[in-house]
């Protein structure tokens, strides 16, 4: 199977990135969502005037908001709408879709029942499809600006890691290949919750070795809760975990990094939710992820201090002051087990 026809699902700013380089390609690409006035914006003006203002689109993608002309002869579907939506988008056209129509995830969010990753929300509507994740650190504003940047694919089908290879690579996004579709998918799902945290770090003003600590820590902390689930921890070492962590942790241009700071400089959730405007997945995530370590005894102690700064009105500065007086721990649990320092 060549790409050669494209769906992209969802009209914010990565679904319209995704769309824009697929153009580049010269894949003929439909970006499909439900605001009829930024559908006619990209088809007009070819730019997405609420979610990449300034980025000017190639001018051969097309948007639609009919979901079923734009999936019908797509050879690759990608998903990218905010997690919460992503079951009810999907079902609304898996019973028209062909065995061969591939479907590649770019949401980065777990489901709440099950707490189920993407891909396995996508097998479970479309179990005859082929399903591949995209993850990486991969900040729309500046992939929009066509500055350079690479993503993972992942899938356990290599033809179909190949393809989207072939589909997405161009002179400013490169695309690695992965089979470990849990591990990248948990990677860029986790590192949400410490993009949030490193914004409180950001807001209180703390230093540089403050901040390597929290994003080495974080990490440790991903890492470990990833091996407790079953995925490969080498995975984090790759794009879809420290890459994307990095550039979460790091930059203001992450919308869960400017939910934390907003909370750092004592707004509400509500509000910093509000400010936003566009989706913050870590915030979910930190819910869903905190009573899956407690069910399953993992020691996780940022998503436990996190949790209770932003659902209990805890105060950063103690919750760090806490962080910093724990248990003495292993550097790299992997070398060193926790049971032999
Ligand atoms: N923006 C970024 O830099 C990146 C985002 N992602 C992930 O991509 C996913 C989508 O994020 P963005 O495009 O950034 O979000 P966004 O907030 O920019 O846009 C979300 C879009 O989904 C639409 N939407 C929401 N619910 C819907 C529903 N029920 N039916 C149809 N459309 C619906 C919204 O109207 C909006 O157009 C998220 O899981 C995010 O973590 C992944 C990589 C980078
Ligand atoms: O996943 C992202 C970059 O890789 C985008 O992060 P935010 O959702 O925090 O903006």
């Amino acid at each position: 199977m060549d790409i050669q026809r494209a769906a992209v699902i969802g009209g914010g700013s990565f679904g319209t990135v995704v769309a824009n380089i697929l153009a580049d390609n010269q894949i003929q690409t439909v970006q499909w969502m439900r605001n009829e006035v930024v559908a006619s914006a990209i088809n007009t003006s070819h730019t997405n005037p609420d979610y990449l203002p300034g980025v000017a689109l190639n001018p051969e993608l097309k948007a639609t908001t009919d979901l079923l002309a734009a999936v019908k002869d797509a050879d690759v579907i990608f998903v990218s709408v905010p997690s919460h939506s992503v079951r009810q988008v999907v079902t609304s056209f898996a019973a028209e879709l062909k065995p061969e129509q591939a479907l590649i995830s770019t949401t980065k969010g777990i489901e709440h029942d099950g707490f189920l990753l993407m891909s396995q929300v996508l097998a479970e509507i479309c179990p005859n499809n082929p399903v591949g994740v995209l993850s990486g650190p991969n900040l729309a504003k500046e992939i929009g600006k066509r500055e350079l940047a690479a993503t993972v694919i992942a899938s356990e089908n290599s033809e179909l890691r190949r393809n989207v290879q072939d589909a997405l690579s161009c002179s400013y996004f490169r695309v690695y290949a992965s089979n470990d579709l849990y591990g990248v998918e948990l990677g860029g799902a986790l590192k949400n919750i410490y993009a949030i945290v490193s914004g409180f770090v950001a807001a209180l003003g703390m230093g540089e070795n403050t901040k390597s600590m929290i994003i080495t820590r974080s990490l440790a902390e991903m890492s470990r809760f990833a091996v407790a689930l079953g995925a490969n921890p080498l995975t984090f070492l790759g794009l879809a975990g420290v890459g994307d962590l990095v550039v979460t942790c790091m930059s203001p241009l992450s919308r869960n990094y400017r939910v934390g700071y907003a909370i750092g400089q004592g707004k509400t959730l509500e509000d910093a939710i509000k400010e936003l405007g566009e989706v913050a997945e870590g915030v979910n995530t930190l819910k869903y992820v905190r009573a899956r370590a407690i069910e399953l005894d993992i020691y996780m102690p940022l998503v436990m201090g996190a949790y209770e700064i932003l659902f209990n009105g805890a105060q950063p500065k103690d919750v760090a002051q806490g962080l910093m007086t724990g248990d003495y721990a292993s550097d790299v649990e992997f070398a060193l087990p926790k049971h032999e320092i």
